[in-house]
């Protein structure tokens, strides 16, 4: 086969031994003037041009200083272990944290062709092992790894302005599909740590309502795809979803869900373990694209909830008073107060430094208690999309008798579907009674004992509804009652009187006390 790289080789002109000299003796630049070297440099590339009609491109590991390896030589490597492993002889097989089996791609000092419309490119991965005068426990780790991509110098547009894109736009795809995907969790001493992220929830087995599902899936691919629309309005490529409703409604298995969809990191932030505002902001500026953020139980997770109020309030407070008169509680008490997550803090990374960095993320909160947030909190902008999680209704019914049972209906479903509208039962809680509790219990037992759990439920409910009505009518009579008294304590007559007053005028109005105190009923005669 005819390759460039060897025709290279394959000179016996006076230009090729040259040029052989160039490579195989790199040091005769040390004898050599700078300024003849590079006379010699410039005649030898005339030369080369002259007999040697191909460009090549060189993609470095490690680009300058920079410790992170290349973007670019990443997504090159993806690329060529997806579509060159097939065709070179010599592979790598590298062992990758988390991953079952090794990842094979180019050996070193390999070389593979491939045809891209109809034009041949050469491609090569090369090692260069630094001279080195230090002694190195680990010399391994100073290899310099490159790509080089060989093309005749006619297509030269071809590739630059279309090959090279096309490898870089397929490479991060492939590198994306094939990674490991990760769920993070933060604590206080070292920050991110990270495991697998293993969870099998998705949305064909998430039940709720089709329709809202099939809104949500809508609005996860919009916002993939929306990379030059957000481009387009000026607003950072993030979005922000908060999720509420009872326990055990699915909050956090729809999280799960999106990050499969999505194939998306997990990060799940526990607000209560950042030490303070610089902390969070920088935990959040380490998080990478593509990713998810969530903070579940915001509610719970800090006084995020009304910290502002509670601060204006507290200026007013007596407390004040006391704290300026001991100065060292004022100290011990500034310094909880700043050990810990603001609600300004937060908002000030949702708007701004979470616009500054890296995009392509999605930031969750769930709550069971949506009323009890901070209205700053959850403002369209910051939250742009709320979704609330209800309990089950018929339709997500029929989806976990799917999951769980392996029906799409039954004869009981027509007794099963008006108990579901009757009673607020969580999916969680229906999952419980459709798994078979011994080998004897097939579909038609765990319906039934749905159906009694339901009814059980209903009755409950029921009871809890009379109870607690009785209990505000008991309240009410109460309040009546210490309220009467009261008024006679002031007014100096004795409770049934005023209760007879009471009935006759319906109260007395405050306008209608005179100054001694003294109540006097307005009776119309
Ligand atoms: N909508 C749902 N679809 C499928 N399974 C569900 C759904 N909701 C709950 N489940 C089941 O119930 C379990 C608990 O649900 P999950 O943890 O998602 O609830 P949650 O709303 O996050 O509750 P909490 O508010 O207590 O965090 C899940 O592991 C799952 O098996
Ligand atoms: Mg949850």
């Amino acid at each position: 086969m005819f390759v460039p790289g060897e025709m290279f080789a394959s000179f016996g002109s006076a230009i090729g031994g040259l040029a052989f000299i160039c490579v195989m003796f790199p040091r005769w630049q040390q004898y050599v003037p700078p300024q003849i070297r590079a006379l010699l440099d410039r005649g030898v590339n005339k030369l080369m041009n002259l007999f040697y009609p191909y460009v090549l491109i060189v993609f470095s590991e490690f680009e300058g200083d920079r410790l992170a390896r290349s973007e670019t030589y990443m997504a090159i490597q993806s690329y060529l272990k997806e579509h060159a492993t097939s065709r070179s002889r010599r592979l790598k097989a590298e062992t990758v944290k988390h991953s079952q089996s090794p990842i094979l791609s180019m050996g070193d000092n390999e070389e593979v062709s491939e045809m891209f419309e109809e034009v041949k490119v050469w491609w090569a991965s090369r090692k260069r092992v630094p001279r080195s005068t230090s002694l190195s426990l680990y010399p391994m780790t100073e290899d310099r790894r490159y790509y080089r991509l060989l093309f005749h110098r006619r297509h030269r547009e071809l590739i630059t302005e279309s090959y090279i894109k096309h490898v870089l736009t397929e490479g991060k795809a492939i590198a994306h599909r094939n990674r490991v995907q990760k769920l993070y969790t933060n604590n206080p001493s070292k920050g991110w740590s990270y495991a697998p992220f293993e969870h099998p929830a998705n949305f064909e087995t998430l039940a709720m309502d089709p329709n809202k599902k099939r809104e949500i899936i809508n609005d996860l691919k919009k916002f993939t795809e929306g990379k030059e629309y957000y481009a387009k309005i000026g607003k950072p490529w993030k979005r922000g979803y908060l999720l509420y409703g009872p326990p055990g409604t699915g909050k956090s298995t729809m999280i799960a869900a999106m990050a499969n969809f999505l194939n998306y990191d997990v990060y799940d932030l526990e607000l209560t373990a950042v030490k303070d505002n610089t902390m969070l902001k920088k935990l959040l500026i380490e998080t990478s694209s593509k990713s998810i953020i969530m903070i579940e139980d915001i509610d719970c997770s800090l006084d995020l909830t009304g910290q502002r109020k509670k601060k204006k309030k507290e200026d007013d407070d007596d407390e004040d008073d006391e704290e300026n008169a001991n100065p060292a509680k004022k100290l011990v008490k500034e310094e909880q107060t700043s050990s810990k997550v603001t609600l300004s803090g937060f908002l000030n990374f949702i708007d701004g430094i979470w616009s500054a960095c890296r995009g392509e993320k999605i930031i969750i909160f769930t709550t069971n208690h949506v009323d009890k947030l901070d209205p700053a909190l959850i403002r369209r902008g910051r939250m742009d999309k709320r979704i609330e999680m209800s309990y089950c209704c018929f339709e997500a019914f029929k989806i976990l008798a799917k999951n769980y049972l392996d029906i799409e209906d039954h004869p009981l479903f027509e007794t099963i579907s008006p108990l579901l509208g009757e009673t607020n039962m969580t999916p969680a809680d229906v999952t419980e009674n459709l798994m078979p509790k011994s080998d004897d219990e097939d579909a038609e037992a765990c319906l039934r004992n749905l159906i009694e759990a339901l009814k059980a439920a209903k009755k409950e409910a029921r009871k809890k509804a009379k109870e607690e009505s009785r209990a505000k009518a008991k309240e009410g009579k109460e309040k009546k009652v210490s309220g009467e008294k009261e008024e006679a304590k002031e007014s100096g007559t004795s409770a049934e009187e005023v209760k007879e007053n009471g009935d006759i005028s319906g109260g007395v109005a405050a306008e209608e006390v005179t100054e001694d105190g003294v109540a006097v009923p307005d009776v119309e005669v």
